[in-house]
């Protein structure tokens, strides 16, 4: 389909041409992803001009790649008001899939995914006049995941002793693996190749357990507080460990050395303090190391149920935090007894959102302006053939990413 017949409305900045809006609508937060171009940057990324045509092609048909940029935003489900401003600000409801000649309102349908795509569906027609055209979370969860190992450079991580480090991905032994997504709610997914998976396991104790139980035990105000405090302190002023049950040695007959963590929280029942001489920090501490801990055995138990060698951990829940990425790997090495090995993604919690974007093509709209990602290139004879992002360190909030897309 020739590019030209599209059109993809202007935002605030006139250069700047956004499209595909995606949503993933959590029970905590609502992520987007979304691709730009601008006006000047509509390059193929091997060297030619404008919107060519390259020869790539799996179907004997050759697409213009468009050079741009893929963009991140999240916001908390609770402001859903806030998001909606940011859509409309942005315009990017309307830098979707339009034909010329059509009234925006017909040809408005944004992928989204996650429960929050029922929920919230009329509250979108209502203020946006827009269609969400609703994708399987799980769907979307895996398809995100595995194109980010794909065709993302360094996106997955392992974690230990403080240390991380970039796992090089072999897309032939990609598959299989356990996919273990740590939102509100934790779902634990095998994976087995492209749209081949199947969601073995969940636990009610996630993301939305730290942050609801810690909002009620610290009074803090956000999340990012909550994580701050545990940041700022020692679990074992709360924790129980075995040494404090053991009279400091170990219990080595079974394993168990005096630090583990014998019963959480168990301390704050056997001294003499009053509750109000427990510090917040401690708390919060406490209560991350034993979720995190609790998620990080129960998917190793799948891993062994099905096994799996690696596991990939995505979710909000981690948001790049050391300690908590510490405690899930520790819990995997150790109840695998090093067998199995915990990683980590770079954009951990747009997987759904990132799959919803990508379902644009799966939906063969072939009228509509992108696809056919990058991922598609063979990935040895291309510049620029994959998502290349600049950094090593942490996503921040609202980054974006360069990346090309073939316009079909
Ligand atoms: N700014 C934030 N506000 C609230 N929660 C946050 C924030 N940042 C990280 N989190 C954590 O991330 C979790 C949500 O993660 P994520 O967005 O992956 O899941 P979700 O899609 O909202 O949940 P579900 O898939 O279960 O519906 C929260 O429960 C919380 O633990
Ligand atoms: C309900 C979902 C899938 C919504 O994202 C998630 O919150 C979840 O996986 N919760 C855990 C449910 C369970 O398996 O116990």
């Amino acid at each position: 389909m020739d590019l030209g017949e599209f059109q993809i409305p202007g935002n605030s900045d006139p250069n700047q041409k956004t499209s595909h809006l995606s949503l993933d609508i959590g029970g905590s937060l609502i992520k987007l992803v979304y691709f730009s171009t601008n006006d000047g940057d509509d390059d193929d990324e091997l060297g030619g001009s404008g919107k060519e045509s390259v020869g790539v092609s799996n179907s004997n048909r050759s697409f213009p790649v468009l050079k741009g940029r893929l963009h991140f935003s999240k916001f908390e489900t609770r402001k859903i008001n806030d998001c909606l401003d940011f859509i409309q600000t942005k315009r990017l409801h309307i830098g979707g899939c339009q034909r010329l000649g059509a009234l925006p309102i017909e040809k408005t349908i944004i992928k989204a995914t996650g429960g929050g795509a029922y929920k919230y569906a009329d509250l979108f027609k209502e203020k946006l006049g827009i269609c969400l055209d609703k994708e399987d979370e799980m769907d979307c969860l895996v398809a995100g995941a595995n194109f980010l190992l794909k065709a993302v450079h360094q996106e997955a991580f392992t974690y230990l002793d403080g240390k991380k480090e970039f796992v090089q991905i072999d897309h032939n032994d990609l598959y299989p693996y356990l996919l273990v997504n740590i939102g509100s709610g934790v779902s634990m997914i095998k994976v087995e190749g492209d749209g081949k998976f199947e969601r073995v396991s969940g636990t009610n104790v996630g993301g939305g357990t730290f942050w609801g139980l810690g909002r009620l035990l610290t009074k803090c105000q956000s999340f990012d507080e909550l994580l701050e405090l545990s940041h700022q302190g020692n679990n074992r002023v709360i924790d129980m460990l075995v040494g404090d049950i053991y009279g400091g040695t170990d219990y080595s007959k079974v394993g168990l050395s005096s630090t583990t963590i014998a019963s959480s929280f168990g301390k704050a029942i056997s001294d003499k303090k009053e509750l109000q001489d427990y510090r917040p920090e401690d708390i919060a501490r406490s209560l991350l190391r034993m979720i995190s801990n609790n998620i990080g055995q129960i998917a190793y138990l799948n891993a062994l149920r099905f096994g799996l060698k690696r596991i990939f951990f995505g979710g909000f829940f981690i948001r790049g935090h050391a300690y908590t990425m510490d405690t899930i790997a520790v819990a995997v090495d150790f109840w695998s007894k090093g067998e199995a090995k915990a990683m980590f993604l770079r954009h951990e919690g747009f997987l759904g959102a990132l799959g919803a974007f990508m379902s644009y093509e799966k939906h063969g709209l072939d009228d509509s302006m992108i696809h056919h990602l990058t991922q598609k290139f063979p990935m040895s004879s291309l510049v620029g053939d994959k998502i290349c992002s600049p950094l090593n360190g942490e996503l921040n909030d609202n980054e974006s990413i360069e990346c090309s897309v073939y316009a079909s």
